[in-house]
C-alpha cells in the first residue's frame, strides 16, 4: 500500500455551519484509522483547532494537527497548504486519510486545483469534497433571496453574478461538493426541512448527495471513503474563482475582542446576541474567562445564536484570557460592537 495515493477530504461550508463539530463527530468515531487534520481559520483566535485537539483522539495525535493561521487557504496554497502537506506526509506514520477544514469564506476550488499540481497528485487524491450547510440560515434566507433563480442563472450560463458576497462564496462551496450535509436540522420543522434540501439540489451538481444532520451527527463511512477524485473533475465545479482568480475578501472584517473576565456569563451571551442582532455580525468565537471558575468558557455565535459551554480547564501554565472574535460583512461597525459589549 505505500505507494497508494492517501485520500483527503475537504470539508467547506460558510461560517458557523457545523465544520468543527461534524470533524470532531469523525474523530470520535473513526474506530481505528489514522487521521490527519488541516485546519485554516479565519479571524486571529484560534478556536478550531483548540476544540479539535481537545478531543484527545488517539487516532489523531497532536502533531498530526496542523493550523494555517488566518488568511484563506484558497489564496495562500503555494505557501501554506503545500509545506503543510508535505510536513504530514513526513511524518514517520503516515496517516490513512487527511481531513482538511476550510475557513468558512474559503472558495473550495482552488484547494481542489491544488491537488492536481504534480507533488501533490502522485502522493494524494481528493477522496470528495463536502459542504456542510447551515440549515437554518439557508430556512431564514441568509444566502440568497432566492436560490431559483440562481439554479435557473447557473442552468443557463454557469456562470452567475452575485451582488451579495455571501451568497458568492455560499454558491461557490455548494456547486464544488460531492456531499452536502444539511446540518442543524434540530433546530428546522419538517416542512422547512424538505424546502431547504429542495433548494440546496437546485444549487448543488448532479452527483451531489444531501445528507441530513444535526450536530454533524454523520457515520464517518459515509463521510470517508467517497473516492471522488475532485481534481479530475474540476471543469464540472463551477467557481466565482474561474473568473476573478485575484479573488480576495476585502468582503468581510474580523476583529479580536478582549473582555476582563466575567462574573455572569448568561449577561455576557445577552450582550453578544445584543450586538449580533444590532450589527448585523456573521460569527463569534473565543474563550472567555469566568470570574472563580476553573474550567474556560467557549463562547461560539452564529448570527444572534450564541451558544455556550465550559470546554476544559484552565493548564496551570496557560494565561487566562478572555478574547473573542467578530466576523462580519466589511463595514461592520467595530466601535459600536464593543460598545455594546462594554456595557455595563
Ligand atoms: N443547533 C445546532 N447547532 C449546531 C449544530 N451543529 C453545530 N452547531 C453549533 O453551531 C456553532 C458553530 O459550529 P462549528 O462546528 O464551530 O461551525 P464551523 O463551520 O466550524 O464554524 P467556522 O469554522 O467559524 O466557520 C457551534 O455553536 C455549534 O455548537 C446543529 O446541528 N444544531
Amino acid at each position: 500500500m505505500s505507494g497508494a495515493k492517501i485520500p483527503a477530504t475537504i470539508v467547506t461550508g460558510f461560517l458557523g455551519a457545523g465544520k468543527t463539530t461534524l470533524i470532531r463527530h469523525v474523530l470520535e468515531n473513526a474506530k481505528d484509522r489514522r487521521l490527519a487534520l488541516v485546519i485554516n481559520e479565519f479571524g486571529d483566535v484560534g478556536v478550531d483547532g483548540e476544540i479539535l485537539r481537545a478531543c484527545g483522539v488517539e487516532n489523531c495525535p497532536e502533531e498530526n494537527i496542523v493550523e494555517l493561521a488566518n488568511g484563506c487557504l484558497c489564496c495562500t496554497v503555494a505557501d501554506d497548504f503545500i509545506p503543510a502537506i508535505e510536513a504530514l506526509l513526513a511524518h514517520e506514520k503516515r496517516p490513512d486519510h487527511i481531513i482538511i477544514e476550510t475557513s468558512g469564506l474559503a472558495l473550495p476550488k482552488p484547494l481542489v486545483k491544488a491537488f492536481d499540481w504534480p507533488a501533490i497528485r502522485s502522493k494524494l487524491t481528493v477522496d470528495g469534497v463536502i459542504a456542510v450547510i447551515d440549515g437554518k440560515a439557508v430556512a431564514e434566507g441568509r444566502f440568497a433571496d432566492d436560490l431559483d433563480a440562481i439554479a435557473q442563472e447557473r442552468e443557463d450560463t454557469q456562470t452567475i453574478d452575485h451582488d451579495n458576497p455571501l451568497e458568492e462564496v455560499f454558491d461557490d462551496q455548494l456547486a464544488c461538493a460531492d456531499l452536502i450535509i444539511l446540518n442543524k436540522t434540530d433546530l428546522l420543522g419538517a416542512d422547512e426541512e424538505r424546502d431547504v434540501a429542495d433548494r440546496l439540489a437546485l444549487g448543488a451538481r448532479k452527483a451531489a448527495k444531501i445528507v441530513r444532520a444535526s450536530g454533524g451527527r454523520v457515520e464517518p463511512l459515509v463521510l470517508l471513503g467517497l473516492s471522488a477524485a475532485a481534481e479530475d473533475d474540476l471543469a464540472n465545479r463551477p467557481s466565482h474563482h474561474d473568473a476573478e482568480p485575484e479573488h480576495d475578501h476585502d468582503d468581510f472584517d474580523s476583529f479580536v475582542v478582549s473582555l476582563s473576565a466575567v462574573a455572569d456569563p448568561a449577561a455576557l451571551v445577552a450582550k453578544l446576541a445584543e450586538a449580533a442582532r444590532a450589527h448585523d455580525v456573521l460569527r463569534i468565537k473565543g474563550f472567555v474567562e469566568v470570574v472563580g471558575k476553573p474550567m474556560r468558557l467557549l463562547v461560539q455565535g452564529v448570527g444572534a445564536r450564541i451558544d455556550h459551554h465550559f470546554d476544559r480547564a484552565w493548564k496551570p501554565d496557560e494565561q487566562r484570557m478572555s478574547r473573542v472574535v467578530i466576523i462580519g460583512e466589511k463595514g461592520l461597525n467595530r466601535d459600536a460592537v464593543i460598545a455594546t459589549l462594554a456595557q455595563p
